[in-house]
């Protein structure tokens, strides 16, 4: 791990030291044509998984697509492995920002991922979001479980304002109201304090002005070669300053 912050990047009010990453926005990775495509893809097959459930098919055209699918899928699961670049989450960059293209909440280019939209700001996190279909938990709804989850990234990229990121210890969810799909939803995060290695963290997502759920989440600061040591196990080459792949 470098112990040099690289350039033109600046430490939020209350950030001591460098072993210590928060995160300040998206890195500034040239959006390529190839990445672009593969954002391009991924937003296909998210149509393709919403259309899938939720569109009225007869039997014929659902045998069709099927075979035309899985047709592809086949010829994709043939394919090598490619080079993984950059985080699958906001939590685990370990510099002041990141290439979150694969996360599953937020990768534009992974389509599971809704995915949420972050917004910076030194002391806070907004994470704007439209769950479709799929995420249907209640009728409506969406699913519990991916609440959950944007409050572990909504959260954990709020953790790093306090100048050490770390991995999620708990996460607890107070649902207050059925979550729509298919409405803009606005999650919130903010660091609420730190003590030694524990990080706690507090957030809310508001459906207009409804607060449906609100979230408390604790982190605990870890050495972050131990991230390098994963993403060495991973096959990455870890150099540099930016930790991206
Ligand atoms: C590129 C590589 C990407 C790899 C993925 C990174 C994911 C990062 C974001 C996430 O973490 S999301 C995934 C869900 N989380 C996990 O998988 C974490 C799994 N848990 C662990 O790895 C360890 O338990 C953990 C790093 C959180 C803590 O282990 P440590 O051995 O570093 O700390 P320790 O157990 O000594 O606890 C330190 C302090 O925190 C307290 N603590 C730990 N877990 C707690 C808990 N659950 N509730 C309350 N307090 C807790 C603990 O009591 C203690 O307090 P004291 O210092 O006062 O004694």
């Amino acid at each position: 791990m470098p112990d040099e912050r690289p350039p033109g990047r600046t430490a939020p009010p209350g950030a001591s030291g460098w072993a210590a990453p928060f995160i300040t926005g998206e890195a500034d990775v040239e959006l390529t044509p190839h990445r672009l495509e593969k954002r391009r893809l991924a937003a296909a097959v998210r149509r393709i998984v919403d259309a899938a459930i939720s569109m009225d098919l007869s039997a014929d055209e659902v045998t069709s697509l099927a075979d035309r699918l899985d047709a592809m899928a086949s010829e994709l699961s043939d394919r090598p492995a490619a080079a993984y670049e950059g985080f699958a989450e906001a939590a685990t960059s370990p510099w002041a920002d990141g290439f979150f293209d694969r996360s599953p909440v937020l990768g534009e280019a992974n389509a599971l991922a809704p995915p949420i939209r972050l917004e910076f700001s030194p002391d806070r996190i907004v994470g704007r979001v439209v769950f479709g279909a799929a995420y249907e938990g209640p009728p409506s709804c969406v699913h519990g479980g991916w609440i959950a989850a944007a409050f572990d990234e909504v959260l954990g990229a709020a953790q790093s304002i306090s100048g050490a990121g770390g991995m999620t210890a708990y996460l607890k969810v107070d649902y207050r109201a059925p979550t729509p799909l298919h409405e803009e939803l606005v999650f919130e995060g903010e660091l609420a304090r730190r003590e030694g290695r524990k990080i706690f963290t507090t957030g809310r997502v508001r459906h207009g002005d409804l607060v449906t759920a609100e979230a408390e989440a604790l982190f605990i600061s870890i050495d972050f070669s131990r991230f390098a040591e994963m993403r060495r196990a991973r096959g990455d080459e870890v150099e540099g300053t930016t930790g991206d792949a």
